[in-house]
């Protein structure tokens, strides 16, 4: 039986999600890869942090030290920000490692270079995780577009607003207490402004983009705005109309080609296809022209959630081979 290892950049909360999947599922993986996974490093800030039981030997702060380790085969990444994560997934890459990434803000900017390197060196990537959390749209999407061709995605691809919008409407509670129980949760990023100023969702949206339409708009020309300036006053007001706030993500092909997108909050009523969607959920529906329209609907943020679509990724380069691994 062969030992596989695998790397984690980053142990927050999905980070450790990857690490608790992979031992829960070890004998699972085993029948179904005909490997045994094993996590051979970990990358953080502070390697000095016990943040799991029997974990810190495998703990390093230094990329060099991860690379070293002999056979090393699948590095999966959740860290934050575009760098220093891009520089270490490309150097993953070169070294002829399959990459696993959850950092949208990293993938929307350099995800087509990352495919376009990982397949010069004959290896996958997978972005799951980056849009909706375990939503499966990516592989819905690279499924259905063979075919289809997308003309309009709508959603809701933000897990922390969703749940402050929904705690705020169900329990009355403040803006900054709802936003305080999802990063107690796991839910918002390391920056909670990313999350509230709609930035999370535009990421999000731009992958959609690129893997929908083969290109993205102009980012200056997409107009982002978050849900903090709803007050409790507004909340109540749409309650008495019997209307939710949801904050949508849109983009849409016109019929002279032109991409043009928005990142809002929205008021829908309750014949919206978005009106039920509530905690942390979230909800993609996508417009095609012969499937007609899809909707997928599922959490979109937490640690289980997120990294257990992570593994999946590996499992399907695994099961699959590199070629339907990267992106169509
Ligand atoms: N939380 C969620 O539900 C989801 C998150 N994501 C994405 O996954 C990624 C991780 O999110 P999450 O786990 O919530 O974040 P956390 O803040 O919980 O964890 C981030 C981890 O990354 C480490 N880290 C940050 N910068 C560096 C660096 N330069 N070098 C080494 N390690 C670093 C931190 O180390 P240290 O502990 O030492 O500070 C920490 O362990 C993000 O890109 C996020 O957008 C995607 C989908 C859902
Ligand atoms: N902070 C993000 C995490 C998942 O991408 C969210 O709340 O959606």
């Amino acid at each position: 039986m062969a030992t596989i290892k695998a790397a984690i950049l980053g142990f927050g909360t999905v980070g450790q999600g990857i690490y608790h999947i992979l031992k829960e599922r070890k004998q699972e993986l085993l029948e179904k890869l005909g490997v045994e996974l094993e996590v051979a490093k970990i990358l953080v800030t502070d390697a000095s942090k016990e943040r799991v039981q029997n974990t810190l030997h495998l703990m390093t702060e230094s990329i060099e030290d991860v690379l070293a380790e002999p056979g090393l085969h699948v590095v999966f990444e959740a860290i934050v920000n575009e760098e220093p994560a891009f520089s270490y997934l490309k150097r993953a890459v070169e070294h002829k490692c399959h990459v696993i990434t959850a950092n949208k803000v990293m993938f929307a900017k350099r995800g087509q270079e990352l495919e376009q390197l990982a397949k010069e060196h004959g290896v996958g990537v997978g972005y799951e995780a980056s849009v909706a959390g375990g939503v499966p749209v990516i592989k819905t999407l690279k499924n259905i577009l063979l075919v289809n061709n997308a003309q309009r995605i709508q959603g809701i691809l933000n897990g922390t607003t969703n749940f402050i919008l929904t705690k705020m409407r169900i329990e009355n509670v403040p803006f900054e207490e709802a936003l305080s129980e999802a990063q107690r949760l796991g839910y918002a990023e390391a920056d909670p402004y990313n999350d509230v100023s709609g930035q999370d969702a535009f990421k999000k949206l731009m992958i959609l983009s690129s893997l929908a339409f083969g290109e993205q708009p102009n980012w200056a020309e997409i107009e982002v705005i978050g849900v903090d300036t709803i007050s409790q006053t507004d909340m109540e007001a749409a309650n008495l109309q019997n209307l939710r706030y949801r904050h949508v993500a849109e983009i849409e092909r016109l019929a002279d080609g032109t991409l043009v997108g928005k990142v809002t909050p929205l008021l829908v009523d309750n014949v919206h296809p978005l009106y039920s969607i509530d905690d942390v959920n979230n909800a993609v529906t996508v417009d095609t022209d012969y499937i007609g329209t899809i909707t997928l609907v599922g959490p979109g943020a937490g640690m289980y959630p997120t990294a257990s679509v992570m593994v999946e990724d590996y499992a399907a380069i695994m099961l699959k081979g590199v070629g339907q691994a990267v992106s169509i």
